[in-house]
């Protein structure tokens, strides 16, 4: 009587739950999808892309499946519906809304680490929290510091002199000073106070990355039980001790500078006409609030850690927890992409020797013979390099995958597709900056798919490295400055040279896109 009864309840409930369900299978059912079974799905299929043996191989797997099934793909994983898009008119639809700002479940992996950081925080919080840190990366803040970036890149300047003629993995250099440059940029703590191994964070940020990567193509790590049982917790929790203590050192000093009556202001730096001008070369219809013209007054012209302190003594509800999370965030956000970024270009130009050719060109009528510092209006001219770095995160887009969930039925735009509420959308970036239509020969790597005039007849979703709409990246123009003095110091000093082609580039894709390969060159003094 007792299994009888029991399998009444259970056979019930199974159809109130298909029932339930109906609407959101109908709508799914008319999306194409990956071949999926009964109940599990496409979970075998995904199984098979995890069980991968390296992460490389994982990710050539899941651009192997973008590129076979279409740009609009449906997958279930068990009851858990996904959809891939790479059509740059659906990519619109989802990242344009501010109705489907919300992430998807798996960036909850990151909350042990970032908390409800910016990238991860959701509704009125995110709201608050983004209005309170845009402003502190704005482009008259950014100005202030040309010094700053200016100093670093000559220090890099003066390391890369010791590896003259020999191979060496440059993402080690870039990944240092970009986390020094940060400290001592957004966090304002100056060198002297820069106690702990810029090297060591750096490097306990690349593992952790491993490990929530994992976490996501394993489906059984997925769970916390499990997870927890596991030898990845264990080194987690050692990982996320080095990057927290980088973290909670950083705001005791700066509190002890706030309660000192030290305040760190950015100066004001003012070069007529070219407020206006954009230094990331996208602004081009896809304007957000980075690209608010209005100036941000005198009260807000300070660094992004010294504005969080100073507003949460002046009124503003944010907590200490609150600070550390978004000193996390933008930790990771702005070092790991940067150095992943500057690494690829560096490796390109080493590659195509024909086309460092022509930014030495560029750098020699700017700068000729001289020493001296690269100024703002100087980026502003560095109008090839712009192209070169462009070019660089369209065929290596730090972040290779974007996800978000849905908040209420949406209709695509590419077809007659609706994806239904509660759905998990994944936009894969890496795919859609190689989609023919928009760049003929998209593997090719050549910078003059980002002349004005190809930038104007293109969709401007076909290019989006830094996400696009109310949630694109808060440290766009930021890492674009600095982007362009590290790089053009160190071509005014080096040429590249790479043995290794772009075709045997060993790609890895765990979170942040990089070369599993190391990312080998050698350098020859220019000068
Ligand atoms: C080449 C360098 C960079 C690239 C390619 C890049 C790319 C991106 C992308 C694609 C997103 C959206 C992620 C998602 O929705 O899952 C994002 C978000 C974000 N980025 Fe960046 N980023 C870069 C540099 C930076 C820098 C330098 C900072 C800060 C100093 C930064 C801070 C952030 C933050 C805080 C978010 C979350 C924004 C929000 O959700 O409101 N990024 N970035």
């Amino acid at each position: 009587m007792f299994y009888y009864l029991g399998f009444l309840v259970f056979f019930l409930a199974y159809i109130y739950w298909k029932i339930s369900r109906r609407h959101v299978e109908r709508l799914a059912s008319k999306i194409p999808g990956i071949p999926d079974l009964p109940i599990i799905g496409s979970t075998l299929e995904i199984l098979n892309v995890g069980y991968s043996t390296t992460p490389t191989d994982t990710f050539k797997k899941a651009y192997d499946y973008l590129t076979k099934y279409g740009r609009v793909i449906k997958l279930w994983l068990g009851p858990k519906l996904v959809v891939f898009l790479t059509d740059p008119s659906d990519v619109e639809v989802i990242l344009s809304s501010k109705v489907h700002i919300d992430k998807t479940p798996e960036y909850g992996f990151f909350k042990p680490w970032l908390g409800d950081g910016l990238l991860i925080s959701t509704g009125e919080k995110w709201r608050a929290h983004r209005k309170l840190i845009a402003p502190t990366f704005h482009l008259n803040v950014l100005k202030g510091f040309m010094d700053v970036f200016n100093v670093n890149s000559r220090d890099v300047v003066e390391k890369l002199n010791k590896e003259v003629g020999r191979e060496f993995d440059v993402h080690d250099y870039m990944s240092e000073i970009t986390v020094e440059i940060l400290l001592e940029t957004a966090m304002g703590v100056s060198k002297q106070n820069q106690d702990q191994n810029a090297f060591d964070y750096a490097t306990a940020v690349m593992k952790m990355c491993n490990i929530l990567h994992l976490r996501t193509l394993k489906l059984w790590l997925r769970s916390d039980f499990i997870f927890n049982l596991s030898k990845y917790a264990k080194s987690q929790k050692k990982l996320l001790n080095t990057i927290h203590s980088l973290t909670r050192k950083v705001i005791k000093h700066k509190k002890v500078d706030y309660n000192n009556g030290i305040r760190g202001e950015v100066p004001e730096i003012v070069e007529k006409d070219q407020t206006k001008q954009t230094v990331d070369g996208l602004s081009h219809g896809l304007r957000d609030d980075l690209d608010d013209d209005d100036d941000i007054g005198e009260k807000k012209r300070m660094a992004f850690l010294d504005f969080m302190i100073d507003a949460s003594q002046n009124q503003v509800v944010i907590s200490d927890e609150e600070i550390k999370e978004q000193v996390d965030t933008i930790m990771f956000e702005g070092h790991d992409t940067t150095a992943a970024a500057s690494s690829f270009f560096l490796s390109l130009m080493g590659i195509h020797q024909d086309i460092q050719d022509k930014v030495f060109q560029e750098l020699d009528n700017i700068f000729g013979d001289s020493d001296r510092k690269c100024t703002f209006a100087d980026t502003l001219e560095l109008k090839y390099m712009e192209r070169c770095i462009m070019e660089t995160l369209r065929l290596y887009p730090p972040v290779p995958l974007i996800g978000r969930q849905i908040n209420e039925d949406v209709k695509l735009a590419s077809g007659d597709y609706t994806i239904p509420k509660g759905t998990s959308v994944g936009i894969g970036l890496f795919k859609l900056h190689r989609l023919e239509e928009f760049f003929p020969e998209p593997d090719k790597f050549n910078p003059d798919n980002f002349l004005p005039e190809k930038c104007a007849n293109r969709h401007y979703y076909a290019f989006i490295p830094f996400s696009a709409g109310p949630r694109s990246c808060v440290g766009r123009k930021y890492a674009m400055l600095k982007l362009k003095v590290l790089l053009s110091t160190i071509l005014r000093n080096f040429r590249m040279q790479s043995n290794v082609e772009e075709k045997d580039f060993v790609l890895q894709g765990d979170i942040i896109l990089k070369r599993k390969d190391g990312f080998r060159i050698t350098v020859e003094t220019r000068k």
